[in-house]
């Protein structure tokens, strides 16, 4: 059994070596852009195919060191009240299901009595004589015709149970696996703050993952360490994927299948049990000598199952979030000729996850040994005693046979009881990561606590955005001041260029203004009103301001779909006004489909000048108080530049309605003659503001510092 399941593990090993393989080395990046789109599902199968042997999703190196997320007699039991409710959504199909299989466990019992019943019948001589009181007598032979419609009628009925129980409870499984897959993934997109996601503290929710790659105690960990330092951050997009499939899968399994099949096996135990006692007590009695000590042994088993499954998932979410990182920047990885280099990372990563799921494939495989031996050394004594009885005429060979069938379904059960207790725990394991991702972390920082949200039902009576005394940290990093004391009026109708050093804190700065953020110290408001910016909800927020980001992102779809995204219920007319401002018709004219032309993942199928205008165009079209655009110059070309021109043009004059302030992130002095107001930001603080005609004068001003072209 261990010898299979280690051939299992190696099948698998080599199954995700090729998929990997074929990735890297089987693509070029032109070509593979399509096939990328598929990333996920490439995770998923290199997942998927791990949990063939139970080996789990993956990589993760050091694992067997790691100290795994410990689920506590109180957690385990929120966990199976949260399943157990989930569970009861789908009760109907789920009892029906499970009387299915009681039904189909009913036969199966039914079968030896049956059995038995027949061979007695067939093999019993011209049996019956009967006599008459004249003397006369008759011999009937046996007849095994009620024996066999009752088979016929076991074995039917059985059949339809089996496929009733198969069906409904896959059904049911599959419910409940998509409506946790829904909550996780709304929970993830809506519940969590930007914080969250480039914290790194996401998949494994709180839990502590960076312990899985070094434990400096651990000799072997030179090679892991190796490894971590090219490892992505769990919260990455591979890590959630590696959750939402496999963790969904095993913890809607654990309260349909497993659940089932528990009852299942405690039913045949039972049967068994009343059959066997009421064919021969004796006999039984040897038989069930064996149950303590399969018992103990399983116990042990479950205890290394629980820990093992742990250190698994964080395995595999690491795996998959190597594996998502490289082949997202395939390009890069491709350019850097470290095709061959990434995949034996992606070699170490997975051994360290085989070699755990060995240890536990060795586990079961010397359980289920165990167990046959023992049940073959019971079934030994059972025929030895019930041989004499059959020989002293206690027993009929028909009813040996019936009760060592019997003893065979108690093994059956019995071994399915410990089996299903090993998946559920696995299950409880995976549910409480679903759970633990769902819930997050409560952020107890200062300024992070929810607030109670309000809407504005319209951004026109905004006229400016006022920043005041405005300080930020990333949690990450909580002691690096990243903004500090910004103060910064953002009017409609006013261009305002603002400049800094890389790492000056403009794209941190950008993120706060459009609220992805939320600042640690000062106010956001609204003027005239004077309302909090950071206690309106998040589509009053996205109303008001919107970003032109320095690699604006667009998905895998239409370009009209693209620049709706900021606004679904714009007309046509409205589209065609932000493509013109944003000056995208030139390109868009010359594609196949015009506006339902695909951009490929990311736009890739774009030029960089193309994505950011079709950005610009869609941050134009919902009509925002104010525009940042960050470094709208470095992907566009001289044709692009006057994109740029029109968008400050119509931002001052307001083309979609009212004028629009605008926020001009740039490191180019060409650009600053258009601003009204330069801000020259130095280590997250305002350390200069004038016109730029004032400042470009001032040899010692800090822009000309910032600027030497300007000298
Ligand atoms: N997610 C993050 N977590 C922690 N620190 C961050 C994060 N993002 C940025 N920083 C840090 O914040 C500081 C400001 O970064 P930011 O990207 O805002 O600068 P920038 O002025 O836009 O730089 P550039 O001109 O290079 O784009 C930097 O020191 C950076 O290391």
């Amino acid at each position: 059994m261990a010898a299979v399941a280690t051939t299992a593990t190696r099948t698998t090993e080599t199954k995700r070596k090729s998929i990997f393989d074929l990735v890297f080395f089987s693509r070029n990046p032109k070509r593979a852009k399509p096939s990328i789109i598929a990333e996920s599902s490439v995770n998923k199968i290199m997942s998927n195919n791990s949990s063939i042997n139970g080996v789990g999703g993956g990589g993760g190196a050091n694992v067997k060191k790691s100290k795994p997320p410990s689920l506590d007699k109180s957690r385990k039991k929120e966990v199976k009240q949260r399943l157990n409710a989930e569970a009861s959504k789908e009760i109907r199909p789920l009892a029906v299901g499970t009387m299915a299989m009681m039904v189909s466990a009913l036969s199966n019992q039914a079968l030896p009595k049956l059995l038995g019943k027949l061979l007695d019948e067939k093999s019993s001589p011209l049996d019956k004589m009967t006599c008459g009181v004249e003397g006369a007598c008759s011999v009937t032979r046996g007849d095994s015709v009620s024996a066999s419609k009752a088979l016929a009628f076991v074995v039917i009925g059985g059949g339809f149970a089996s496929f009733l129980r198969t069906t409904l409870l896959n059904r049911a499984q599959d419910n409940i696996a998509q409506r946790l897959r829904a909550k996780l993934f709304s929970a993830i997109l809506t519940d969590r703050d930007m914080q969250w996601f480039v914290s790194g503290e996401g998949v494994s929710a709180g839990k502590d993952c960076s312990n899985i790659n070094g434990n400096k105690e651990d000799p072997t960990a030179g090679k892991a360490e190796a490894v971590s330092e090219t490892s992505p951050s769990p919260s990455s997009p591979g890590a959630v994927g590696s959750i939402l499939t496999e963790d969904v899968n095993r913890a809607s399994e654990a309260v349909t299948t497993v659940f089932a099949n528990i009852l299942r096996s405690c039913s045949s135990c039972a049967f068994a049990t009343y059959h066997m006692l009421s064919l021969n007590p004796q006999l039984f009695g040897i038989s069930v000598s064996i149950i303590p000590v399969v018992g103990a042994a399983a116990v042990v088993l479950n205890k290394f199952v629980k820990k093992a499954t742990a250190r698994q998932r964080l395995c595999a979410e690491q795996a998959a979030s190597f594996a998502e990182e490289r082949i997202s920047h395939i390009e890069t990885v491709k350019l850097a000729n470290r095709e061959k280099d990434e995949v034996e990372k992606y070699l170490q990563l997975q051994e360290e996850c085989v070699q755990l799921g060995r240890k536990v494939s060795s586990a079961k495989g010397v359980f289920m040994g165990f167990m046959f031996a023992a049940s073959g050394g019971a079934l030994y004594m059972v025929f030895n005693a019930g041989g004499k009885a059959v020989a002293d005429g206690r027993m009929t060979s028909g009813e040996l046979t019936s009760f060592a069938t019997y003893s065979f379904l108690l093994g059956l059960g019995t071994s399915g009881i410990f089996k299903a207790l090993g998946e559920l725990t696995q299950g409880l394991v995976s549910a409480d990561r679903v759970y633990s991702l769902m819930d997050g972390v409560p952020d107890s920082k200062p300024g992070n606590a929810p607030k109670e949200q309000s809407r504005i039902s319209s951004s026109e009576s905004v006229e400016s955005i006022s920043l005041d005394n405005v300080s930020f940290s990333y949690t990450s990093s909580p002691d690096k001041t990243v903004l500090n004391n910004i103060s910064l009026n953002l009017q409609r109708g006013k261009v305002i260029a603002l400049v800094g050093e890389n790492g000056s804190g403009k794209t941190s700065l950008a993120s706060v203004i459009a609220g992805l953020y939320r600042p640690q110290g000062g106010t956001i408001s609204l003027q005239p009103s004077g309302m909090d910016f950071n206690e309106l909800d998040r589509q009053s927020q996205a109303s008001l301001i919107q970003v032109v980001p320095q690699h604006p992102a667009l998905f895998d779809t239409t370009i009209k779909s693209n620049v709706t995204y900021s606004n679904p219920n714009a007309t046509d007319d409205d589209i065609q006004k932000a493509l013109l401002v944003a000056n995208c018709n030139d390109f868009i004219s010359k594609l196949d489909d015009g506006l339902d032309f695909r951009v490929g993942r990311n736009g890739m199928r774009l030029s960089g000048g193309q994505r950011q205008r079709l950005a610009l165009a869609r941050a134009l079209l919902s009509s925002p108080c104010v525009l940042i655009l960050d470094e709208p110059s470095s992907a566009l070309d001289a044709e692009g530049e006057s994109a740029v021109k029109d968008a400050v043009r119509a931002c001052r004059e307001g083309d979609s309605g009212q004028p629009i302030g605008l926020l001009l992130i740039t490191h180019k002095h060409q650009t600053l003659h258009v601003a009204d107001l330069v801000v020259v930001l130095k280590e997250g603080k305002i350390v200069e503001t004038g016109t730029y005609s004032e400042l470009s004068k001032d040899k010692g001003s800090a822009l000309c510092e910032l600027m030497s072209e300007l000298v």
